[in-house]
């Protein structure tokens, strides 16, 4: 029997376009966006008309549709003008690119398409400049430029860039450019100096969180497509739209709760997704995210966060001094740096931040101040912090150790 044989078996396939739930999916319908739609290509018509629109700045919480909702108008302008005569849409993801120069590269990789392209690497910025100004102008036309996730250049790499492009109009005679940035960050704006500010801002879109009811419309459209109808059983959509609306109105989040509660389903060899496998999905993508961040901190808060785990299977009360003594003996197993004692403190800080754990300060009289600490994660990321490798040399001290401590029992017995 081949090692897929028995979950092949098992499994039963209930997830009919499983690409229907991925989302990078760009559905032709977006409920609940109607009025964000209106106003982008009220603002946007003008291109057609080979005249320059205003740039827009949209901002909106994670999974507000932002994406998706541009995405779509692009689709659309491109049906208005098939051969682009008047107006192109041009997509840059400036999480994928987050260099003025590949920003640039990729513009201009989208406008031409022969062999005079800016190269990937090589060139000075001022000639790359130069080149896009010329590969723009000889088009004769508008060009909307979407720069989503913006705020990505911004922490890198300033905003030259964004004056470069919001200035261009001056010096282009025969085409015109108009960018629409998109970002979650609703601070982005202050970030950016004055003149910017007015030139990127000079129309502004803001998508709202979906409510709960919204969010139930949005996944039963995708459900439809993605399910046949006696898959999905009763309350499964308005248990995930509820989850997803308390906690942020986010529809990337409502459609990987259903995702995910469908595989669920189909790993177990149901035959229908149900509310109990809502249940398990969102334990599942709570337990994913946090380990997804317990893998991102640093080796000496891995070993802060070890011996607070071994204190809390002690029961033991777990303040910042007894924290620091365990922390001391594992360092010397794991021959790692042993910090200062207030350096671990602020490690101590940012676990907290993180939610991983709980510290609240705890005044004792006169003998000071010390922080009580308590564990936020459950057994299953325990168990995932505990077999973390770097743990290996700790897993047989340990048990070494505790080896020794029974036979010194039994020793004693037989005495
Ligand atoms: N109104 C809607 N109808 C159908 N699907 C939607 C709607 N709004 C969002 N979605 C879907 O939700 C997911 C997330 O949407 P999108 O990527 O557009 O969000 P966003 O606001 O750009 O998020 P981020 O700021 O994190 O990039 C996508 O799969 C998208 O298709």
């Amino acid at each position: 029997m081949g090692i897929f044989d028995e979950s092949k078996q098992k499994r039963k396939q209930l997830i009919k376009n499983r690409n229907i739930l991925q989302t990078t999916y760009i559905p032709d319908q977006l409920p609940h966006r109607e009025n964000e739609i209106r106003n982008i290509v009220e603002i946007i018509t003008p291109s057609l008309y080979k005249n320059k629109p205003s740039n827009i700045l949209v901002t909106g919480k994670t999974g507000t549709g932002k994406t998706a909702v541009l995405n779509y108008i692009g689709k659309e302008l491109k049906k208005e003008d098939p051969k682009e005569e008047n107006c192109s849409f041009i997509y840059v993801n400036c999480e994928i690119v987050d260099n003025p120069y590949g920003i640039l590269f990729n513009i201009s990789n989208q406008i031409i398409i022969d062999q005079n392209r800016i190269p990937p690497t090589g060139w000075s910025l001022d000639r790359v400049y130069d080149t896009m100004i010329s590969y723009i102008d000889k088009e004769n036309k508008v060009f909307i430029i979407v720069l989503d996730e913006i705020d990505r250049i911004l922490q890198k790499n300033g905003d030259d860039i964004f004056y470069f492009l919001t200035t261009m109009n001056e010096i282009l005679k025969q085409s015109k450019i108009s960018i629409i940035g998109v970002t979650n960050n609703a601070k982005f704006t202050e970030l950016l100096s004055t003149k910017i500010k007015s030139r990127l801002g000079e129309e502004k879109v803001i998508f709202s969180p979906y409510n709960a009811e919204q969010l139930q419309n949005i996944l039963r459209g995708r459900a439809e497509l993605a399910f046949d109808t006696e898959i999905i059983g009763d309350g499964v959509i308005s248990r995930c739209a509820a989850i997803s609306a308390q906690d942020s109105g986010d529809a990337r989040k409502a459609l990987d709760l259903l995702r995910v509660s469908a595989e669920i389903a189909e790993r177990n060899g149901d035959t229908s997704v149900t509310e109990a496998h809502v249940i398990a999905a969102r334990n599942k993508i709570e337990i994913d995210a946090v380990i997804e961040v317990i893998r991102t901190i640093t080796v000496q808060s891995k070993i802060v966060l070890r011996s607070i785990i071994e204190l809390h299977e002690k029961k033991d009360i777990i303040t910042t001094g007894n924290v620091y003594s365990i922390y001391k003996e594992n360092c010397d197993i794991l021959s790692a740096n042993l910090l200062k004692e207030k350096r671990v403190a602020d490690l101590i800080s940012e676990l907290d931040m993180l939610g991983i754990i709980h510290a609240r300060v705890k005044s004792f009289g006169r003998n000071g101040r010390t922080r009580e600490i308590e564990l936020n994660i459950n057994k299953d990321i325990i168990d995932f912090v505990k077999k973390d490798e770097l743990f290996e040399p700790l897993q047989k001290h340990k048990s070494k150790k505790q080896t020794t401590l029974w036979k010194e029992q039994e020793d004693n017995k037989k005495v």
